[in-house]
């Protein structure tokens, strides 16, 4: 991509739509120009931060007793169409494969919106025995939704290009219940990586997974306000087992149902930690996930030009070696045009060395996230590196953790929940009943994020609708 292609500026952050969409383009990361809506095309850069990203996703479930694995893209409709209340839920977002090449197919294929049916027919051929539990198999995968509100790139695809879900089956109700638990918080360990603070709630039971017992999520606050679902951890009860036969020899004997979850992140990840750390010059990124993570620029004069140039290498080479990803731009672009081009690809570190530099045996080390300069010497130029990773990645963290604390309104009244949500998430009493829920939502034009996972009751109030007394608070919040 010639630098020219890219007259167009970023525009300022707080217009997020339209810097979000800027940025994708302008820092490499999608080409949304693919000639099917809801599918987008990953640029090298973008991709590099998928597959740091992922590794990380790879990393948290490997180490907490899951297995990576692969199951077919297409679903017999026999089979999708087993489960009652998941075919509701899907059946307006499954596209079919109706032939294969000229020939109509007798069964008609479902290209898979996630793989509950895919997966499950196969588990009732595996599960013979309490013994063979738990089964925690996770799949990273391509998924396709026919979704009819507003596509974009990296939130809302029809094509989730990163789709990475996890099935697992237990003996009881209980151990399910744990592992949605586990899910969760695995799921809070990955965002922590991605230097994303996270809010934890339990959906409203009719905004559960379809065909699930009960639906924890996990938020992000983004910039403008809204709250984006980053991932989903669902209680399945026996309800797909009963649909799909999937028994087990218990302890005593007996034939039994087996208990089920299944949870999910997409590239919505990837969203989420671009949009809370980016600023206006474009993106910051957590330095784990950088595809560059350092970029020296050489500070040329006539007169020293070649040792400069030398040491650069040197450094190059010595970080190279210590494992991080390190560039030279030694492109003839004005020092200004260069430090344009790197920050907006989100380089946590930039090293200048000059001729002064040199003589002083150190390097300027400027940090994305603060812009601060400071020296490291030469010789510790790689533990200095290091040093500045961990407190970018802690700077980032905290200042999104701060900035997720400023954007919870706990409200008395609806109406100031309807002022609040304009800025971030309310908390408001709720006796729990759906009618009230819904009334709610209906009051408020938005919908219950979800119950806090961890409580945020203040004591005894009052339902705002009914007035019945509750000590549960819920999340209110305008949504992706
Ligand atoms: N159209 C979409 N584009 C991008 N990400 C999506 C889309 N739909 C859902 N997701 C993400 O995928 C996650 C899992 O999707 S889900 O429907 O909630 N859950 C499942 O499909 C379950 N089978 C767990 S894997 C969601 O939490 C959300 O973060
Ligand atoms: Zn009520």
């Amino acid at each position: 991509m010639a630098e020219s292609e890219k007259e167009a500026a970023l525009p300022p952050k707080e217009e997020f739509s339209d810097w979000y969409n800027e940025l994708l383009w302008m820092a490499e990361i999608m080409d949304v120009r693919y000639p099917v809506k809801g599918l987008y095309v990953w640029y090298p850069f973008g991709f590099a931060i998928r597959r740091s990203t992922y590794n990380i996703i790879r990393e948290i479930l490997d180490n907490s007793g899951h297995q990576e694995t692969l199951f077919p893209l297409l679903i017999p409709e026999n089979e999708f169409m087993k489960e009652a209340e998941h075919i509701k839920g899907f059946e307006d977002e499954v596209y079919w494969v109706t032939h294969g090449g000229k020939d109509p197919l007798d069964i008609p294929l479902a290209l898979r919106p996630t793989s509950e049916t895919a997966i499950y027919p196969m588990y009732k051929m595996w599960v013979r025995s309490h013994a063979d539990f738990p089964i925690k198999l996770y799949q990273i995968v391509n998924t396709f939704r026919y979704e009819t509100k507003h596509t974009r790139p990296l939130i809302r695809l029809r094509e989730i290009t990163s789709f990475k879900e996890a099935h697992t089956v237990h003996a009881t109700w209980e151990d399910a219940e744990a592992q949605v638990q586990e899910a969760v918080e695995l799921y809070t360990e990955i965002y922590r990586r991605l230097a994303v603070p996270v809010l934890r709630s339990r959906r409203p039971d009719w905004d559960k997974f379809p065909g699930a017992d009960y639906t924890d999520a996990i938020d992000a606050m983004m910039p403008d306000g809204k709250t984006l679902q980053i991932g989903t951890a669902h209680h399945l009860g026996d309800n797909f087992a009963k649909t799909f036969d999937i028994k087990y020899e218990a302890p005593d004997g007996e034939q039994r149902y087996a208990y089920q979850t299944c949870y999910g992140i997409s590239e919505r990840s990837i969203a989420a930690t671009i949009s809370i750390h980016g600023d206006d010059k474009g993106l910051v990124l957590p330095p784990e996930i950088a595809p560059v993570q350092v970029v020296i620029i050489p500070i040329i004069f006539k007169k020293g030009a070649e040792e400069v140039l030398a040491a650069c290498r040197d450094v190059q080479e010595r970080l190279k070696e210590a494992g991080v990803k390190v560039e030279i731009d030694e492109s003839d672009l004005r020092p200004g045009a260069k430090y344009y081009r790197w920050e907006m690809k989100g380089v946590p570190l930039r090293l200048e060395i000059g001729p002064r530099d040199l003589g002083n045996n150190v390097a300027i080390a400027v940090r994305r996230d603060t812009g601060k300069k400071e020296q490291i010497s030469l010789p510790e130029i790689e533990a200095g590196v290091l040093q500045k990773f961990e407190a970018i990645q802690n700077n980032l963290y905290e200042k999104a953790r701060d900035e997720l604390e400023s954007r919870i309104f706990d409200c008395t009244e609806l109406e100031e929940v309807k002022e609040k949500i304009q800025k971030g998430v309310a908390t408001i009493p709720w006796c729990g009943k759906k009618e009230c829920g819904l009334a709610m939502e209906d009051r408020i034009g938005a919908g219950i994020l979800g119950i806090p996972l961890t409580p945020r009751g203040k004591g005894k109030e009052k339902c705002p609708i009914c007035g019945a007394e509750t000590e549960t608070r819920v999340y209110i919040a305008r949504t992706y």
